[in-house]
């Protein structure tokens, strides 16, 4: 893997970022407060729920300063940001690619066909690392809904507008200073360079067809048939080695994907909890070939 930039945060970036209870510190001690505050509980699934999260900057209850925050708890462990090297590297991933956060606010975009398991890890991702999350089903234009509902794939022209929503969601909270994690299919390179840019990371739960085609024929409740899984796949094309990404195995268990991608970005400098709750045991293990 080449060698990847440490994430570098201005004092100005890092006082914003706690004021809006972002985990961005390098104290430990605020940290761990931020953490703290920042903790929500556990996100359900959209299967559960049939809705998802859409937390936007400044309409955030999340986003906004608390009046009385509870008191730091103490004794959280906490994983410090580390500088990569040769040793400590997480196994090879699947694509090889450099990832890379520069010194921009990063945002998470989880990609893959439908029923890959991108809510699922988004939503472990984002609630562990306390960043605002975005579900992008929710964002797509009613008119492609009813498409995908009815068994028809999406054209590129349908996929536009739609990324561009997204685009505009990262481009937010960038400037914003608010790390964020987003679902987003991102099939096409075409598509994911809509979306790139500093701080952006892809990760892509990617692996074996047949898990992917029996969870989704197991799934209820959802509006995308699994008849449209061929199309997603076909459509779909892999990372390329200029993009900033992380693939994750489909076969890992949720909190073992959760855990592997939590290694990757503390390997390149991001603060995460090292008993991320959903994520235990796993953490600093070797994870399964990707
Ligand atoms: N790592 C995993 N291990 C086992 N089951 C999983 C895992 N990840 C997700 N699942 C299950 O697989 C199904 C699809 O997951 P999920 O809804 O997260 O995928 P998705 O990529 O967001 O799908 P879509 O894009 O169609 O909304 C769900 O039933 C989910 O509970
Ligand atoms: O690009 C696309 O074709 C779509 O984004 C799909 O991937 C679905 O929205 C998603 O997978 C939900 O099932």
């Amino acid at each position: 893997m080449a060698s990847a930039a440490t994430l570098t945060v201005s004092p100005a970036v890092a006082a914003r970022s706690l004021r809006r209870r972002t985990p961005w510190s390098t104290s430990v001690e605020e940290y761990v407060r931020c953490i703290d505050e920042t903790r929500t509980p556990a996100r359900q699934t959209k299967e559960a729920h049939g809705h998802h999260h859409h937390r936007r900057p400044g309409r955030s209850p999340d986003a906004r300063p608390r009046a009385a925050a509870p008191p730091p708890r103490t004794g959280r462990r906490l994983r410090p940001p580390v500088t990569p090297t040769p040793a400590n590297e997480p196994a090879p991933r699947r694509t090889g690619t450099p990832m890379s956060l520069h010194s921009s606010t990063p945002v998470l975009i989880v990609m893959g066909v439908s029923g890959s398991g991108k809510s699922t890890l988004a939503s472990g991702l984002s609630t562990t690392l306390g960043w605002d999350f975005l579900e992008g089903d929710e964002v797509h234009p009613a008119a492609n809904v009813a498409k995908m509902a009815a068994g028809t794939p999406l054209t590129d022209e349908d996929r536009w507008p739609w990324l561009r929503s997204i685009r505009r969601w990262i481009d937010e909270h960038q400037a914003a200073g608010t790390p964020g994690v987003v679902t987003c299919s991102s099939l096409k390179r075409s598509y994911r360079d809509v979306l790139a840019a500093n701080g952006v990371v892809f990760v892509h739960p990617t692996g074996d067809e047949r898990i992917i085609a029996t969870r989704m024929a197991a799934r209820t409740g959802h509006y995308m048939p699994a008849s449209l899984l061929a199309s997603q796949l076909a459509t779909l094309e892999p990372l390329q080695p200029d993009e900033n990404a992380i693939a994750v195995d489909v076969s890992l268990s949720p909190a073992e994907q959760l855990a592997f991608t939590l290694d990757h970005l503390a390997a390149h400098g991001v603060a995460v909890p090292l008993d991320p709750e959903g994520a235990s045991g796993t953490a600093s293990g070797t994870p399964a070939a990707v």
